[in-house]
């Protein structure tokens, strides 16, 4: 399909008017759809705001969308309505990725994942970027490519949904190490080895979870790794470069804007990780860090001194 013929207008509904929410309703206003950006803010009501809807999309942050899904419950959909999933974070306690709490909610719907290294201040900017949709339906995953897809905005089908989400929520507690490593001053070896270790350890995960591996080298794994992992837009990188300079977590989560989902992540992946014994050095580092039981420094040298093993 060529990106030059405008897809057929839709009417979209956006759930989470945050900087993520925002951007996306930026990319589906330039590609003429019908958009309604909603939050808890809105003076519309959830049901007002999702009626007439093809597709609702969710960048809710984590700690809001089993609540909103559970809203959207009581309130009737037609079953094609398509669901999007554009948070990237686990829920505590149950584990579950946002698109598992949005199938548990509405079995009957498509659900689609969109992930990859999206940082929205340069989305917003209409700087080129590319997504991943996944889903189980490939029809669903294809409507919400042509949807958004435009000539800065270049989306990539996939089928492996669990992967794709996996990806885009672990990545962000290696952001927050790398965060560390940058603020640190330990140079592009420290953080090219760091980066490299973390892809094995998310891989790892994800293959526990049924993913396959190789979605993880694509751009909702090492894409996603590499825009957060180098630039200061990342509130994840934010974070870890604050406590390296010596900052309370409090701290460093107040002095950025908006959602570092990493901080949430790595404790409900250290729960997973001890519960199905997978081994996550990197990310239970980071934990350790952001529980306050080690320093930074102690971090890195915790991280050096591990006992000597093979790469695989
Ligand atoms: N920013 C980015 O570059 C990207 C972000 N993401 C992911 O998207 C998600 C949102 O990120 P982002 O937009 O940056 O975050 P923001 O903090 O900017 O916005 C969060 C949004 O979630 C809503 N929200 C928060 N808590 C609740 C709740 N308890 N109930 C209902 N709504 C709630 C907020 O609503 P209210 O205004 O009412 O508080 C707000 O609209 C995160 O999971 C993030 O990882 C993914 C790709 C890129
Ligand atoms: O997920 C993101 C880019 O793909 C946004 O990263 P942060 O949440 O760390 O800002």
């Amino acid at each position: 399909m060529s990106q030059t013929n405008l897809p057929e207008a839709s009417t979209i509904a956006i759930l989470g008017a945050g900087a993520w929410g925002s951007a996306l309703a930026k990319l589906a206003k330039t590609n003429q759809h019908r958009v309604t950006l909603w939050s808890r803010q809105s003076s519309q009501s959830l049901a007002e705001a999702i009626a007439g809807s093809d597709m609702i999309v969710s960048a809710i942050s984590m700690k809001g969308v089993a609540s909103i899904a559970q809203q959207l419950q009581a309130i009737p959909l037609p079953e094609e309505t398509i669901l999007v999933s554009a948070t990237k974070g686990l829920e505590p306690i149950t584990g579950n990725t946002p698109a598992q709490i949005w199938r548990k909610a509405l079995p009957h719907h498509p659900i689609v994942v969109l992930s990859g290294p999206n940082l929205s201040k340069e989305i917003e900017a209409g700087l080129p970027s590319a997504t991943v949709v996944a889903s189980d339906d490939a029809q669903a995953a294809q409507i919400v490519q042509t949807a958004f897809a435009s000539k800065n905005f270049r989306v990539y089908t996939n089928s492996d949904p669990i992967g794709v989400e996996l990806g885009g929520t672990l990545k962000n507690v290696i952001a927050i190490a790398v965060g560390v490593c940058d603020g640190l001053q330990l140079g592009t070896n420290a953080k090219a080895a760091l980066i490299t270790r973390a892809l094995m350890e998310i891989i790892r995960v994800g293959s526990y979870f049924g993913a396959r591996p190789e979605t993880f080298w694509g751009l909702s794994g090492l894409g996603d790794l590499l825009a957060t992992c180098n630039s200061h837009l990342s509130r994840n990188y934010q974070v870890g470069f604050a406590l390296a300079q010596g900052k309370q977590l409090d701290e460093a989560i107040a002095s950025i804007s908006g959602t570092a989902e990493g901080v949430n992540t790595a404790h409900v992946l250290i729960g997973i990780g001890d519960r199905e014994n997978i081994a996550v050095p990197v990310s239970r580092y980071v934990y350790r860090l952001l529980n306050g039981e080690i320093n930074p420094q102690e971090a890195v040298e915790g991280l050096m001194e591990r006992d000597l093993k093979s790469e695989s």
